[in-house]
């Protein structure tokens, strides 16, 4: 067992554990919030450890700030961006919804570290103050908005999308490949008239394309930051040069295209920029449950099912059934889907429930909003390798359907029209003909009529992938 040391806040002294560079607050967040196992993201506390160092440097140069200390307060946050004080963020998402405490988790071990820096104690002779200076010109409700924007972003263009781009570009090179083989399409999960593989896919990937459209569209208002608008808006006890001067700092430690939010009162009242950027997550979800059901269903079987492609056999499937082998990468991408799909409910509750000046559901929104990019982009990353870049066609499958196919007889309706192609079909299938013999049997056309118009290869169109 450690030894404690006494911390004081506000509301008094509580003991805190002595290895720990934590104070009071979070000592107080951890007894009282003692909900579930989900904590505060990393990606979170890079986030604010970041807008905690851009702080620093902004208030020092505008002299509101000792060099000296700003310096010990920059340090500190490198090593909590480094990694080295891992453990210094215990407290849940389930906590105050403005994130207060886990701001004050930061200004604290940033204080007590700083300190140390200084040659200082941590604890409460400390020579750096959690709120007066790590907390200078700032309110949990600008400060921890900003942090969810400067992760979100991050998270987005250097996790998300580049998985994005590597899938789309995967099926682009399967829909090339797979341009002239002609297939049985399916409408209604019935059979349907004729197209080619590579048309298919190129379905596919052209759903991507506008998921990153949408996707990309919806990060210059996530860029947006509330920071300088402190407490509700108006920018209190800050300087005037504060807010612009933070948001290019943020921008350049990060290499994104943070600004300053035009309107502070959206800013701190609203989630709506990650309202409309966790849609767009959703979309992409749609997409990839869309995309993955149909590569499931067309490698089913592999004797009873539809079989027309082959994936990857990447592990026994069954532990009943030898030589069983499953759809999994398509089972494992549906399920995240799902999950994404819940976490935008979640996302789109959270962000109508504001009151007035401030929007208290911020930790539940980011920890959605970042769950769900993880999801979707290990994901995406997992179903490309081990699924998407092994798609092959089984050739003799899709001919063998595609010429059991009834609905070739849809090319005679320009021939001999809708009523007798009709009949054609019908009678094909309640006698279990051939299309061909089922026509010659009813006198319609001649077989080389038939083998002139029925051509599947030219029922395709012109429709480029
Ligand atoms: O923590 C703060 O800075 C403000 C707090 O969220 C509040 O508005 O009560």
């Amino acid at each position: 067992m450690a030894a404690n040391r006494i911390e004081k806040d506000s509301m008094g002294p509580i003991d805190v554990p002595d290895d720990k560079l934590w104070g009071a607050q979070t000592q107080r967040s951890l007894e009282h919030f003692r909900i579930s196992t989900e904590k505060m993201p990393i990606e979170l506390v890079h986030a604010l450890a970041l807008t905690k160092r851009a702080a620093a440097k902004v208030n020092s140069d505008l002299r509101l700030l000792p060099q000296e200390r700003a310096e010990a307060i920059i340090q500190a946050a490198d090593e909590v961006l480094a990694n080295q004080h891992k453990d210094e963020f215990p407290l849940a998402i389930w906590q105050t919804g403005s994130g207060t405490q886990t701001n004050m988790n930061m200004n604290e071990v940033l204080a007590n570290r700083a300190s140390e820096i200084l040659g200082g104690e941590r604890g409460m002779s400390r020579l750096v103050h959690p709120n007066d200076d790590v907390n200078k010109s700032q309110s949990s409700n600008d400060v921890f908005p900003t942090a969810m924007h400067v992760a979100a972003v991050i998270a987005v263009r250097e996790h998300l999308i580049p998985q994005l781009q590597v899938l789309k570009q995967t099926l682009h090179s399967k829909a090339e490949a797979f341009k002239d083989i002609v297939k049985i399409g399916r409408t209604h999960l019935q059979d349907a008239t004729p197209l080619t593989l590579g048309q298919e896919i190129s379905g596919w990937v052209a759903m991507l394309e506008h998921n990153l459209k949408h996707i990309e569209q919806s990060i210059p208002h996530v860029a947006e930051l509330a920071l300088g608008g402190t407490a509700v808006g108006t920018g209190l006890n800050t300087h005037p040069e504060y807010a612009v001067r933070v948001a290019k700092e943020l921008a350049e430690l990060t290499k994104q295209p943070f600004v300053t939010a035009p309107n502070k009162f959206e800013a701190l009242a609203t989630c709506d920029a990650l309202v409309h950027g966790h849609g767009a997550l959703k979309g992409l979800a749609a997409s990839l449950m869309k995309i993955a059901n149909d590569v499931r269903w067309l490698s089913s079987g592999p004797r009873c099912g539809i079989g027309e492609i082959a994936i990857p056999e990447n592990e026994p499937g069954s532990s009943i059934m030898p030589g069983k082998v499953n759809p999994t990468q398509c089972e494992a991408l549906t399920m995240l889907c799902c999950q994404v799909m819940g976490n935008d409910v979640a996302v789109n509750i959270g962000g109508a429930s504001g009151n007035f000046e401030l929007n208290v559901f911020r930790p539940m929104v980011i920890h959605n909003f970042l769950q769900s990019i993880r999801l979707l982009a290990d994901g995406m990353d997992s179903f490309n390798h081990h699924c998407a870049v092994g798609i092959e066609p089984n050739h003799d499958r899709i001919s063998q359907l595609l010429n059991e196919s009834l609905m070739l007889v849809t090319a005679l309706n320009t021939h001999i029209g809708y009523d007798k192609a009709a009949e054609i079909a019908k009678q094909a299938h309640k006698q279990g003909l051939t299309l061909k013999a089922s026509a010659l049997k009813l006198g319609y056309l001649s077989e080389e009529e038939f083998d002139r118009w029925v051509r599947p290869e030219e029922m395709v169109g012109s429709m480029k992938q």
